[in-house]
């Protein structure tokens, strides 16, 4: 069976993402591609990283009008990425236009909340309630827009898992104990988020800091 992780390569350095996903590859189960690495290096770079042979996941969190959305999403279809991000808080209109547009194959899942925000910086925005009320509420939205998951912090993937039983859900801001959590604030280490009930787990700067990203991928490995 192939890994949960996904390793996040976020750097604009095309010969660095490739240098880093050739030495992990064994230990991780795709390649995911944010905006850092696509403003840099385009649909090319993606099509370069592609030919490592690793599913690629291109986390580029769409969020516009629903017609802008989807044509965004028809120019990406020659990618075929695995996994294809938008925003929840587009809306319903905007995350059905989104699943219509992506190809069969690709699964699109919904950006939540981001693991860098917390209950204050959502009251910031005026949005009442708690991270996790947020997450449910936009989880709901997701699930009956008929997309295939959501991104969400390990602390709410029990809970959305409850109400989306077959739903994909993503997590990111993992940390192995005592990792440096930098700017993440919503963060659970990768072995609760996998007991929780994550489908894949996006680790970036763990691995991609580390003086051995091979030996920093098999340690996190090894915990699951
Ligand atoms: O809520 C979200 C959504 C996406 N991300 C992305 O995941 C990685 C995390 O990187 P780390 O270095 O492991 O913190 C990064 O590419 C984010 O854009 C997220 O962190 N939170």
């Amino acid at each position: 069976m192939s890994s949960p992780i996904y390793v996040a390569l976020d750097t604009p350095d095309l010969e660095r993402a490739r240098a880093i996903a050739t030495r992990v590859r064994h230990h991780v189960g795709g390649i995911k591609l944010g905006l850092e690495f696509f403003a840099a290096n385009g649909r090319s770079g993606v099509r370069e990283m592609a030919e490592l042979g690793l599913p690629i996941f291109l986390d580029l969190k769409l969020h516009d009008i629903p017609n802008t959305v989807a044509k965004a999403i028809m120019a990406l279809r020659p990618l075929e990425p695995a996994i294809l991000t938008v925003h929840a808080s587009g809306g319903r209109a905007m995350l059905e236009d989104a699943k219509a547009a992506a190809p069969q194959g690709t699964k699109v899942v919904a950006v939540t909340m981001l693991t860098s925000l917390d209950d204050s910086d959502l009251a910031a925005t005026g949005v009442a309630g708690s991270a996790h009320d947020q997450v449910i509420r936009l989880a709901e939205l997701a699930k009956a827009s008929g997309i295939d998951g959501i991104v969400c912090s390990g602390n709410e993937v029990a809970a959305a898992k409850k109400i989306w039983p077959k739903g994909f859900f993503v997590v990111p801001g993992v940390r192995p104990a005592n990792g440096e959590l930098a700017d993440q604030k919503r963060t659970t280490t990768p072995r609760q988020a996998l007991d929780a009930g994550a489908s894949i787990l996006v680790v970036g700067r763990p691995i991609t800091q580390a003086e051995d990203p091979d030996h920093a991928a098999r340690a996190i490995e090894a915990t699951l």
